[in-house]
């Protein structure tokens, strides 16, 4: 073994940050031993630097993260400060200076992945994210490395924890959003702002990821399609309950049949109680990877919080100290082609639209005709009287598979009939 350790810069020590700390520290021997030389935290950058971080000698405690990468022969940068600046400035300095990274940062990778893999490539560094993605689920290097020679065509999931923990809180207790939420945000599973999970940002940066890695192409935030799980009522889960069916916030990434064009999209939707994802409870995440060789691979696990996250962190490090050894680097993205990204309303699938309605004769084939005009297949409807005395009705209906343009085009015409009052709800229905 190399008694020279390998040097470790730590960009921040929230959450995640604490935990690879302190896994590093109580782990040492074994990490040593794995990676073939000892590893030494060699300084820790955070934002304040007077709180008190049990484990961490706070002489290795700065607030200049840039003088950190910069000086002292800094083998790896590990970022887990989060957001766009200061964290993409700090890893291009760090390819610079010598170092490779790991980061945990979707939002940044999601933004400017292929930036920073040309440059890690041309600087002859590497860039590993496996903890961005699933928390501790080991899945980008299964898709990237295992599933390599196979062609992956589609890759389902719940991916992030928060929003599932609040989903099945209301689901499961009757719990209120706002408290499910603070719990979450207490356990250390919601972003620094949780805006970024309930409005579907976070799920939409690890679709963006997983796509590309998936289909060997870019695919950048933006073009994720990504509705939120703020506006899932109690009402939805109701209905979702009496059609046998559980919400969940899914990221869903497609290649097209053809191959020449992919989708990418994260949006709360009804899934059967009899799918394996609606069992997938609390922080947990589950993705589905089906590919034309391999068929149908489910990978399962803590989707969130510090030290799961910091699983997935350190086996990354190990993995980029034995590259850093051994003079290697890991694959990159310098292969990926261009495929274009298609839009939402090219996606196919099943639609739960809830309409309130004039309870009179001849509504329901009115509503129905709607439908026929725009080619939308009718699956079930159910009709429900209100006991309000208002005249008016719940009418339910359940399309068969149709596009999400032709789907559109049939609620903007219903809207627009005198007997339809409103639209209550519409919910994707998926996993069928
Ligand atoms: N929490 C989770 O479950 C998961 C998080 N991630 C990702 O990991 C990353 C970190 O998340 P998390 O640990 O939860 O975040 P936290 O907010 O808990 O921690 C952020 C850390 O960064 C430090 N920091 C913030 N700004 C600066 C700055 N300008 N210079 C130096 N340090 C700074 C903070 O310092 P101080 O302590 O002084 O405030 C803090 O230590 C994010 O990219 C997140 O998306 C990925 C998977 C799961
Ligand atoms: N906020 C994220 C943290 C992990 O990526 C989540 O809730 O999944």
């Amino acid at each position: 073994m190399r008694t020279r350790p390998l040097k470790v810069a730590l960009l921040g020590c929230g959450v995640v940050g604490s935990e690879v700390a302190r896994i590093m520290t109580t782990h040492a021997d074994d990490l040593a031993a794995r990676i073939g030389a000892p590893v030494e935290l060699a300084g820790v950058a955070v934002r304040r630097p007077s709180k008190v971080r049990e484990g961490i000698d706070p002489a290795l405690v700065t607030t200049d993260a840039t003088a950190l990468v910069k000086g002292g022969d800094i083998d790896v940068v590990v970022e887990v400060i989060g957001g766009i600046e200061p964290a993409r400035t700090l890893i291009t300095t760090a390819f610079e200076h010598g170092a490779s990274v790991v980061s945990a940062n979707k939002a940044l990778l999601a933004q400017d992945g292929a930036a920073l893999h040309a440059l890690a490539e041309e600087q002859g560094r590497d860039l590993y994210y496996e903890a961005a993605v699933a928390g501790a689920i080991p899945l980008i290097r299964p898709l990237r490395e295992s599933l390599a020679g196979d062609k992956v065509n589609r890759v389902l999931g719940i991916v992030n924890g928060t929003t599932n923990f609040i989903l099945d809180k209301m689901d499961s207790t009757g719990a209120g959003y706002q408290e499910a939420l603070d719990e979450a945000t207490a356990l250390g599973y919601a972003e620094a702002d949780p805006t970024a999970d309930v409005e579907g940002f976070d799920a939409a940066a690890k679709a963006a990821i997983l796509a590309g890695i998936a289909f060997h192409t870019r695919v950048r935030l933006d073009d994720v399609y990504r509705e939120g799980m703020t506006e899932v009522t109690a009402a939805d889960f109701a209905s979702a309950k009496r059609m046998g069916c559980t919400i969940k916030l899914l990221a869903i990434c497609e290649r097209a049949a053809d191959g020449g064009s992919v989708t990418a999209r994260v949006h709360p939707a009804m899934i059967p109680l009899s799918h394996p994802l609606a069992s997938v409870r609390g922080a947990y995440n589950a993705v589905f990877v089906e590919s034309d060789a391999a068929g149908q691979l489910m990978f399962y696990g803590p989707g969130a919080g510090g030290a799961p996250t910091a699983s997935a962190v350190l086996g990354d490090l190990v993995a980029v100290c034995r590259n850093k050894l051994s003079g290697a680097t890991g694959p990159g993205d310098s292969a990926y082609t261009q495929l274009p990204v298609s839009s939402m309303g090219e996606v196919v699938t099943r639609y739960h639209i809830s309409l309130d309605v004039a309870d009179k004769p001849g509504v329901l084939a009115q509503v129905a005709t709607v439908f026929a005009e725009h080619g939308v297949s009718i699956d079930t409807v159910r009709q429900q009287g209100r006991q309000d005395g208002g005249g008016e009705a719940s009418l339910v209906v359940v399309t068969h598979r149709a596009s999400d343009a032709s789907l559109n085009g049939t609620v903007e015409a219903l809207r627009n009939l005198d007997t339809v009052r409103g639209v209550a709800s519409i919910m994707r229905v998926e996993g069928e």
